[in-house]
Parts: structure tokens; C-alpha cells; sequence
């Protein structure tokens, strides 16, 4: 396919972004980080519990810190030239294109119609392309949906190839006006094409599960008696490119596809969505090339494919070995598009350098033969299988076994490992194979998400399928490009981020539990020793908010316990240096884009809960659940953010199987954190005089207030957001932090000056009680509508402040 001749220009080039600054940064906090230890260990034996918790915390942070600092070592990327494709390449392969949508609520249509068409638009020659859309709603109006999408693209197709629009997702495209300097025949067209958008978008948008016309068209009967978690596959080919002239001829194949599901069978969220994907397609087009979108990430960059294509097709393939290549993800919605675009890029960039960057769910180009568990030691120099491996792998009994019982599926399967392009026969020819492989019963004892396919242990499937790939010998691109080439939508910041933050810690944290564990077989050498680190980094990043946690509330033990928690002198300033560096460095560069505290603060508190939701799954009491984030457009994105959406029911969800924690409850940490540090800096602040020498102070208090600070603007954001259950949340954090105070001798209470122990006493109760009433009031001043729960979670609070109060 590819021109071998060597004097062309190559079609990518492996760009550093090795910086000597930057390492220089990273190793001097670990220095600092690792004499603070040193210090810790010498003056073990002349301080308190507050002292080892603080050592045991630090050597948390300095492992970490290792871990990131082996991530951002050697970050690099690859630039595709996607000019210079033509001249090198005659016969562009065909790729498959699968967008997987869930649920017509959180997902209304009008968002999936949009990624579809931007994708059926690509630069890409068309009789190369098919889009196929899996979805788990099972629902007629997202089939209607694309049903009109189809209609609308035959216009939509043609017009941006014509006009080589730069971003082919309707929606963001007409959010620009028509600029009056065009010329007539443009602006005709645009007129014309504007106005058939916004019929399709009525038509979407109006649609209603009405169901006279679902009865009314035979098309949907197959929709008819069905549930989303009950009914038989549906495969509807929308349209067929069959060659032809003019609009016949640029709408590449489109099929619609939702898999059977049965109630009591395991389903495998996004990942069984996709391995049905990949069976479906191999069936109809089999194209050697998988593109692989969630329904929000729309292409916003028209050459995405060919600039894909650059990667793979780049000479010679075997030095390369590349797997998949990984565009970065970037969001429309601005707030959040900055913390994950910064995030993701930095680290993927960083593991880019070692072996390739993480599958990260969307925006990844897949190898077909990758996807069906082969390894670059099956393979000869030029890319064909290795004689020996041929007969292992070919043989009808083992593919039928691997990849289950079905003819067309097997036929299918030896082409794609063989890398022959098959000549089609009409899609509408496999339907019925297509159904078969849809089948609850299908992937029963085979390999499809143990080896196969994407990896079905973790509801993270894309990084625990990407740890799969690497360990095979793989290795993966990451794509730098100036324009984001995918654009997509991310949760408002609240209760709906952190839903989200806490599955992908729950998901990571699974990697890190499951049989593929970067733990385990740690010097295994296909997976190399640096990337495993980073795979070790990525799935940990849920435990991180252990060590953080108790880091939050060691200054104020400190100063309720007298005991010193800050090395004296010359290592005072190698803590300072320490904080101020990463006040400077990893806080500005995480506020530079435009983060807020909240932000940061989402990242805490999800990655808490995840450990909530690993630990009852390890303990077998529930299973880990993919509830798929609300996506809005960006001009009706303003009423999104307001307040919760969830239902707010405490317990088992019976629907899910799975312990739901209540809204309000995700700002319980911080509330508690921030009590406990105010309460302890008042009751500092009134001491403050009467206290013995040697023990904690000044620096300490200084934390509490650091603290406090930092945890401030995410309770507030408790207020600013009017999540109706701030009382329960109040009261229960201060229930945690009166009974954490309570936990010392009864006989310490008040100040004893006797035994030089600063211990608690009944004034911080009070002074506490009296902060929340205020808080309290001050919230409930804004806020009529007091339930009687608000009212007996109240009263509750009172009773409780009673009891501790006079408690001696
Ligand atoms: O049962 C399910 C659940 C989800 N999805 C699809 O999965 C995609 C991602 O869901 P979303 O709610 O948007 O989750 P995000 O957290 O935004 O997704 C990120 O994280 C996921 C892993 O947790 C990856 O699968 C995604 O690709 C990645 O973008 C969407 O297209 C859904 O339609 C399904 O097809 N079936
Ligand atoms: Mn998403």
C-alpha cells in the first residue's frame, strides 16, 4: 500500500519536549521531599504519634512525586504530516468508525447526531469509511435521530467538501455567522444548508416517545415492547455506499446497532458496547483500522483520519510496532475543558515518551488485528504472521473457541488477521450474522474482555484494555496537533464531576486490584519497567487521598495535643521551601490554566470515594457501576449546572445494585476538615498564651489556617450551588469532628496545665455549635423552602450539640 521509496519526506516526525528546567524542578523537590524524611527519621524518638503520621504521610508524597517525576522525564509526541499522505500512499485503507451512545436522556439525540455527521464528513475518501453507532438505550428516537441525520448529511457531506469546512459538526459550525464578504454562490449554499440543520434539529428535538408514530412505521417495530434492559438485537443499516455519482458516493456506510440485553446477564457497559462494535464490523466492512468516539467528541478537525493514517502507514511499520494511536481529548465547555486538557495532555505526553501514551477511551484509533489479542512476536518483518504462529492461530477450532461460534465470524476473523482486504458484499447480507454475534449468550466462554477486545475487569476499560495492548509489546502514539482534532463535553463542576472523578478512581483502583495489576510481575519485560511505573502511578491515584487526608487534620492535632508537627531551625526551612516550591509550581501550574480550588477539590473528594466503592466491592457487598455523565449542548449548556440532578435517596439503589452516596454527602470531607482546623485555630487563638514551651505552635496554627483556606471556597460552593441537604451536611460533619474531639480522657478535658497537654475543651464545642447555628441560619435566611427533613436533621443536630456539650 505504502511507497517504500525513501527520498519522499517521512509522514510523522517524534517530537521532545524533554526540558532540563523542568527536570531540574522535579528532582529538587524530591530532594527536599527525601531530606525531610532524613530529618523525620533522626527525630523520631523525641516526638509524637502527630510526627510518624507525618513521616508515614511524606513517604507517601515522595513516592508519588517519584512515579510523576518518571511520567514527565521524557515527554514526546508525534506530528503527523497529513499532505504529504496523497503522494506517498495510493490506496488508503478503509477504517471503521464506532460511536457508542447509552442513553437518550444524559445523551440526547441531537449531540449524537452531531458527532455522527462530523465524522461522516472526515477527508477521507468515502467508499473507505463506515460509521456504525452502538446503542445501549435502546432507543427509537435515537434511531429516528440518526435517520434524519442520514438525510441531512447527503447536504452536509457534500457541502463541506466542496467548501473544505474546517469543522464539520453542524452545530459548532453555524455558531459562526455568514460573513458578508462571501461570495454569492457560498453564501446561497450556507443559507440552504443552515436551514436544512435547523429542520433536522426540530425534528430531533421535538420528537417525543409517543407511541402511536413508533407503531406507525414498520421500521421501528423492532423498538416496540422493548426496555433498555430487556430486548433482542436490533441492526438497522441506514445506508449503504454502493458507489454511484454524486451524493450516492460521499455518505460513507452508516448502520445502527443496539446488542441484546437480558436483566441477570452481565452487560460490560462501554466495553461489551464496543466488543460487539468490532464483531458487527468485522462482519460488514472488516476494515484494518478501528476509530473509536464517545457520542460527545465530535471530530473537530476534518483530517483527523488521514493524520492517523500517518502514524500507521509510516515506513518501515515493524521499527514502530504502533498499536493505536491517541488523539488528545479537549471539551467545548470551558470551565472544565482546561483542568482535564492539561491534565491528560501532560501525562499522556509524559507516558508518550516511555511507550506510548494510555487508551483513552475516545479519540483512539485501534489496529483490528491488535483488538483480536495478536502480539507484534506473531508477525513477520513486513507485517504478515509469522509462519509458525499462522498455524497456531489460524485453525477454525481455536478461532471458534477464542472468539466464539460463528462462521461469517471466523471467515471474517482469518482476513482480518491476514490483512486481506476483503471485497464487500452488501452489509444488508449480514444482518443475520450480525444479530447472532449480538447475542447475550455469544461471548460465553470465550475470550472476548479476558484477552480480546477491550478488557472487561474494570468499568475504566479503556486503561486497563491499553495495559493489555503495552504488555503484548506494543507500543502507542500520541498526536500533537494545534487544533484539538476531538471536542467534547465534560460534567459542570459539583456533585456531577465528582460522580465522574469517582468512577475513574473506582475504575483505576480495580486495575490496580485485578489480575493485570502493574504490580504483578513488576520486571516483566514486554511491558517496560518506566511504563509499568506509570501504570502503577495512574491506578494508584485514588490511595493518594489517604495520606492527603490525615495531612489535613495533622496541624490541628498537633495543636490540640501540644506536640510539634514542623521540624525547628534549618529544616523549618526545607518544609517552607518545600510547600512554597509546590504552592509555585504544581498549584500555579494548576491554576495557570484557569483551575479553581473547587477543582482541585472535586479531585480529592472523588478519588475518596472511589476507595468507599473499592472497598465494598472487594468485600463483595456491591459491584462498581458506569452511570454515564449528563452531556448538554453549549448553548443550552447555562441551566445545567444548578444544583443536583441525581435522585438524593441515602443507601442501596436497588436499581444499580449499588451503594449511591447522597449529593451532599461529597462535601462532607471538606466541611469536616474545615470545622475541625476552625475550631482548633479558635480554640488556638484563645489559648495561646497560657501554653507550655517545646510543643506546637505558630507554624502549626499557620497550616490549620493554610488549610482551612484551601478547603473554604469548596464549602462555600456547598452554599453558592443550593444543594438542599447543606444542613445534613453540616451537621454530620460536625458530628464527626465532636466526636473525633470527644475521643480524648475524660479527665483531660479542660486545660490542664499539670501535665503541659493542651487538650479540648468545652468551649471549642460551643464555639463550634455556635459557628454552624450562624452558618445555618445565615444559609437558611436565603432558603425558604425548609423540608421537615431539613427540619428533623436539625433538630437532631441539636439534640446531639446538647449532648456533647454537657458531657464531662
Ligand atoms: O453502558 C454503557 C455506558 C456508557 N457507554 C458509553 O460510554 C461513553 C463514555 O461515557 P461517559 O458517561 O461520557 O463517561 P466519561 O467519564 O466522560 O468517559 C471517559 O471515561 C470512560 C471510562 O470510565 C471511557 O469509557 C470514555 O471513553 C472516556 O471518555 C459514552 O459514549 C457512553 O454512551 C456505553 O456505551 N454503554
Ligand atoms: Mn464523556
Amino acid at each position: 500500500m505504502a511507497d517504500s521509496s525513501s527520498f519522499l519526506p517521512p509522514l510523522c516526525e517524534r517530537l521532545s519536549y524533554k526540558s532540563y528546567v523542568v527536570r531540574a524542578m522535579d528532582l529538587t523537590v524530591l530532594g527536599l521531599l527525601c531530606s525531610l524524611l532524613l530529618y523525620r527519621i533522626l527525630h523520631i524518638n523525641q516526638n509524637g504519634i502527630g510526627w510518624v503520621v507525618a513521616f508515614l504521610c511524606e513517604s507517601c508524597f515522595t513516592f508519588m512525586w517519584l512515579l510523576f517525576t518518571n511520567i514527565t522525564w521524557s515527554p514526546a509526541a508525534h506530528k503527523p504530516y497529513p499532505e504529504r499522505l496523497d503522494e506517498r500512499v495510493h490506496d488508503l485503507p478503509s477504517v471503521d468508525m464506532f460511536v457508542t451512545t447509552a442513553d437518550s436522556v444524559q445523551e440526547p439525540p441531537i449531540i449524537v447526531v452531531n458527532t455522527v455527521l462530523s465524522l461522516l464528513a472526515v477527508n477521507y475518501p468515502a467508499n473507505k469509511l463506515a460509521c456504525y453507532v452502538s446503542d445501549d438505550g435502546c432507543s427509537p428516537l435515537t434511531y429516528f435521530s440518526l435517520k434524519e441525520a442520514y438525510k441531512f448529511a447527503k447536504i452536509w457531506v457534500p457541502f463541506c467538501k466542496k467548501y473544505n469546512v474546517k469543522i464539520r459538526a453542524p452545530f459548532r459550525y453555524f455558531l459562526n455567522h455568514l460573513a458578508s464578504s462571501e461570495d454569492f454562490e457560498f453564501a446561497k449554499d450556507w443559507e440552504m444548508t443552515k436551514r436544512e440543520y435547523e429542520k433536522l434539529s426540530q425534528k430531533v428535538e421535538g420528537i417525543t416517545d409517543d407511541p402511536h408514530w413508533l407503531n406507525a412505521d414498520d421500521d421501528f417495530e423492532a423498538f416496540s415492547n422493548t426496555k433498555p434492559n430487556d430486548h433482542s438485537t436490533i441492526v438497522k443499516v441506514i445506508w449503504e455506499n454502493k458507489g454511484g455519482v454524486g451524493e450516492k458516493k460521499e455518505v460513507p456506510h452508516f448502520v445502527y446497532i443496539s446488542r441484546e440485553k437480558r436483566p441477570n446477564y452481565l452487560h460490560h457497559y462501554k466495553a461489551g458496547a464496543m466488543n460487539f462494535l468490532v464483531r458487527v464490523s468485522g462482519l460488514m466492512t472488516n476494515a484494518l483500522y478501528m476509530l473509536n468516539v464517545d457520542c460527545d467528541m465530535y471530530a473537530n478537525d476534518a483530517d483527523v483520519v488521514r493524520q492517523a493514517m500517518c502514524i500507521f502507514l509510516q515506513e518501515p511499520v515493524n521499527l514502530n510496532h504502533c498499536a493505536f494511536v491517541q488523539f488528545p481529548q479537549a471539551f467545548y465547555d470551558s470551565n472544565a475543558s482546561k483542568r482535564i486538557n492539561f491534565f491528560r495532555s501532560h501525562l499522556e505526553r509524559g507516558i508518550g515518551g516511555i511507550q506510548g501514551p494510555i487508551y483513552a477511551g475516545s479519540g483512539c484509533f485501534h489496529t483490528r488485528r491488535v483488538m483480536y489479542g495478536l502480539s507484534p512476536s506473531d508477525l513477520e518483518d513486513d507485517g504478515s504472521l509469522y509462519s509458525a504462529a499462522t498455524r497456531d492461530i489460524l485453525t477454525e477450532e481455536s478461532l471458534a473457541r477464542e472468539f466464539g461460534h460463528s462462521k461469517e465470524m471466523v471467515k471474517s476473523l482469518v482476513e482480518s488477521l491476514q490483512r486481506k482486504s476483503n471485497p464487500r458484499n452488501s452489509l444488508i447480507n449480514s444482518i443475520e450474522a450480525a444479530k447472532e454475534v449480538g447475542n447475550v449468550q455469544y461471548e460465553y466462554q470465550t475470550s472476548w474482555g479476558k484477552t480480546i477486545g477491550l478488557l472487561y475487569d474494570s468499568i475504566m476499560e479503556d486503561v486497563n484494555t491499553s495495559i493489555g495492548i503495552h504488555s503484548r509489546g506494543w507500543t502507542s502514539s500520541w498526536i500533537c496537533s494545534d487544533q484539538p482534532a476531538f471536542l467534547g463535553c465534560m460534567p459542570p463542576l459539583g456533585v456531577d464531576a465528582m460522580l465522574q472523578r469517582r468512577r475513574w478512581m473506582t475504575g483505576l483502583l480495580e486495575i490496580f486490584f485485578n489480575k493485570q495489576s502493574p504490580l504483578i510481575g513488576m520486571f516483566h519485560h514486554k511491558l517496560r519497567f518506566r511504563q509499568r511505573l506509570a501504570y502503577l502511578s495512574i491506578s494508584m491515584s485514588g490511595l493518594s487521598s489517604i495520606p492527603f487526608l490525615f495531612y489535613c487534620l495533622l496541624p490541628a492535632y498537633c495543636l490540640l495535643h501540644n506536640s510539634p508537627l514542623f521540624p525547628k531551625g534549618f529544616c523549618l526551612g526545607i518544609t517552607l521551601t518545600l510547600v512554597g516550591m509546590h504552592c509555585l509550581y504544581t498549584l500555579w501550574e494548576f491554576m495557570k490554566p484557569g483551575f479553581s480550588v473547587q477543582v482541585w477539590y472535586v479531585y480529592f473528594c472523588g478519588s475518596l470515594f472511589s476507595l468507599f466503592d473499592i472497598t465494598l466491592k472487594l468485600l463483595g457487598i456491591s459491584e462498581t457501576v458506569f452511570i454515564v455523565t449528563k452531556k448538554t449542548m453549549p448553548d443550552t449548556k447555562s441551566g445545567s449546572g444548578d444544583g443536583p440532578s441525581q435522585s438524593d435517596d441515602d443507601g442501596l439503589n436497588l436499581d444499580s445494585g449499588k451503594f449511591e452516596i447522597e449529593d451532599s454527602l461529597f462535601f462532607l470531607p471538606s466541611t469536616f476538615i474545615l470545622l475541625v482546623n476552625l475550631a482548633v485555630l479558635a480554640y488556638f487563638s484563645v489559648g495561646m498564651w497560657s501554653r507550655g514551651r517545646g510543643g506546637s505552635g505558630m507554624g502549626e496554627a499557620c497550616g490549620c489556617m493554610f488549610i482551612a483556606m484551601l478547603f473554604l471556597p469548596s464549602v462555600k460552593g456547598l452554599f453558592e450551588k443550593g444543594y438542599g441537604s447543606r444542613l445534613s451536611t453540616l451537621s454530620k460533619a460536625a458530628f464527626l469532628a465532636f466526636s473525633c474531639g470527644s475521643r480524648d480522657e475524660p479527665e483531660n478535658y479542660g486545660l490542664n496545665s499539670d501535665s503541659n497537654k493542651f487538650v479540648i475543651d468545652d468551649s471549642i464545642y460551643f464555639l463550634l455549635g455556635t459557628f454552624i447555628w450562624l452558618v445555618n441560619l445565615a444559609a437558611l435566611k436565603g432558603n425558604f423552602d425548609i423540608t421537615w427533613s431539613m427540619l428533623s436533621k436539625g433538630t437532631f443536630l441539636a439534640v446531639s450539640f446538647v449532648v456533647f456539650s454537657v458531657r464531662k
